[in-house]
């Protein structure tokens, strides 16, 4: 094994997160970053650069290929869970939404344990993060690393979809990204100049020269190395074994899937789980892998359109819309976007015709009550963990999904879509609630939000404190969608990149948890 020379600090996991604590700790000279990455470099990759094909990556070479585990609800599928595994991680193979949900949705966060995290306090560093065209606000941000845009010349479907939502007395909002969130809009989305702005591209290529930078692409972390409950730093294959030091902190930020399953790796996690897989424990400390949430979405309600739909514009979508499930709801739970083509699970395509001159509508749950569990399945580092989000596992899940079905026929049913509608694709028409409860079980696939798996808090099922500290160690966080410990209503990207900014102005002692 190779021992190199020690950094003040070891982020593992080039992300959405890693990528911005790597740029934002190397601002000040004296301190040195060492990033590893397990995935390559995102440079030159034009696959990843262009915003409308980035349906074709998942399952590819930067896909980590992750599956959930068969869950009975949805007929025993295994769906994919996609993890980008490349330099930006999953902001290189997202969808770019740039959505930032609502404010009480963060001010959960705090009310859950997690002490100083509201919106309040993460405001300013969405507004850090945010290059936004239309200027700075009391809101957005501009200036900042991530440029964000509304499509220039929306694809027909996308306009549709605001002309139906008015149609049906839905407000059309000017900004989804303002304090109002119920409504239709056009979507925000992180392209740049008809460049992806992943948090590689944003953060990290314009700093690459920092001597104070070292990155590693092709560098996994199998291990985190301790002395007593100190963490010192990490074991890392690449070419052979190294080890290296981290001499102020070593910091997580392999993503969802990952952090929590190198800390169970590692002895930290559920007494009886890690004796199950002949683990030593470190520290019994149950919350990590629990908590795992996500937002189940329906891979999609599809109609096959009246004239050739053309080029994909934009990321292939361009509108979304956020609604309640129940009028009795305080705030919108169900949230659809657009698709300038077909979106259907391989089960909905064997039953339907989804060839050709065919757009989505696609709902999905933003606050979904179904709570899983990452769980070991080897002590072998190489060996997937088990990921369940256990979808549809709270029935009212499935009551709100059936019903966002059937509200796409009413928008379906527009005068705006009947103009751009032949006749529905999948399900082929209106569904009653049997029927549409098999195509909830057939079609329900992932908003691609996993998060929670190492939720920070107070409680005993915090793994880290409200500072990101794993509980019982030194010189030990979690930086990434791990720790949030509920999943806000919106896509997870910018909430994942306001927490890394918050996080990196904790750690540079720019930002105290208020006591
Ligand atoms: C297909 C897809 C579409 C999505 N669409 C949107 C969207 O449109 N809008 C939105 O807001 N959100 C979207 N999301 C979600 C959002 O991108 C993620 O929530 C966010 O990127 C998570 O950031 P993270 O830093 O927690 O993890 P990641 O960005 O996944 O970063 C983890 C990094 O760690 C690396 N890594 C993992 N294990 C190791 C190891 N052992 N050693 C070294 N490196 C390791 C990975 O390769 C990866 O680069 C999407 C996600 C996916 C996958």
């Amino acid at each position: 094994m190779n021992t190199t020379d020690g950094y003040d600090y070891v982020v593992v996991g080039g992300g959405s997160a890693g990528c911005v604590l790597a740029a934002r700790l190397t601002e000040d000279p004296d301190v040195t970053v060492l990033l590893l990455e397990a995935g390559p470099d995102h440079a030159g990759i034009d696959s990843l650069d262009t915003p409308g094909t980035w349906a074709s990556l998942l399952g590819g070479a930067y896909d980590w290929g992750y599956h959930f585990t068969a869950n009975p609800l949805l007929d025993g599928r295994e769906v994919p869970i996609p993890r980008g595994r490349v330099l930006g991680g999953s902001s290189s193979i997202n969808a770019m939404l740039w959505y930032r949900g609502h404010a009480s949705d963060y001010d959960a966060w705090e009310t859950a344990g997690a002490k100083g995290w509201n919106y309040a306090s993460l405001l300013p560093y969405f507004r850090r993060a945010e290059d936004w065209e239309g200027g700075a606000t009391a809101e957005r941000g501009a200036g900042g690393p991530i440029r964000i845009t509304t499509p220039p010349n929306p694809h027909p479907v996308a306009a549709g979809l605001l002309e139906a939502a008015a149609e049906l007395d839905m407000t059309v909002l000017d900004d989804c990204n303002g304090p109002d969130i119920e409504g239709a809009a056009l979507a925000n989305l992180n392209i740049d100049d008809g460049h992806r702005g992943s948090t590689a591209r944003a953060y990290l290529d314009p700093v690459l020269a920092r001597p104070n930078l070292t990155v590693r692409t092709g560098a996994t972390v199998t291990e985190l190395v301790f002395a007593g409950t100190r963490c010192t730093g990490v074991r890392y294959r690449s070419h052979g074994v190294v080890e290296v030091r981290a001499h102020a902190e070593t910091l997580l930020c392999a993503g969802a899937i990952a952090s929590p399953h190198l800390l169970l790796l590692a002895g930290i996690g559920d007494l009886e789980h890690l004796g199950e897989h002949g683990v030593t424990v470190r520290a019994d400390l149950p919350g990590v892998g629990r908590n795992l949430q996500d937002h189940p979405l329906l891979m999609g309600v599809n109609f096959r359109s009246r004239r050739p739909l053309g080029p994909v514009r934009d990321n292939g979508g361009g509108a979304i819309l956020n609604w309640r499930s129940d009028p009795a709801l305080d705030l919108p739970d169900l949230h659809a976007f657009i698709v300038q083509g077909p979106h259907a699970t391989p089960e909905v395509t064997k039953r339907y015709d989804v060839a050709g001159d065919v757009f989505a509508i696609s709902p999905g749950l933003m606050r979904s009550r179904s709570v899983g569990r990452l769980s070991l399945r080897s002590a072998d580092p190489e060996v997937a963990p088990d990921i369940d989000p256990r979808y549809l596992s709270d029935p009212r899940d499935l009551d709100a999904l059936v019903s966002g079905l059937d509200y796409i026929f009413d928008l379906a049913g527009t005068a705006a879509l009947r103009g751009l509608i032949d006749t529905p694709a999948a399900p082929d028409r209106r569904l009653d609630r049997a029927e549409a409860e098999a195509f909830v079980r057939a079609s329900c696939s992932t908003f691609f939000h996993v998060g929670g798996t190492c939720a920070m808090g107070v409680g005993p099922d915090a793994v880290v404190d409200p500072e990101l500290r794993v509980y019982g160690f030194d010189r030990l966080r979690v930086v990434d969608a791990s720790v949030i410990p509920i999943l806000p209503s919106c896509n997870t990207n910018a909430p994942v990149i306001a927490l890394a900014e918050r996080a990196a102005a904790l750690i540079r002692g720019h930002e105290r948890t208020p006591s």
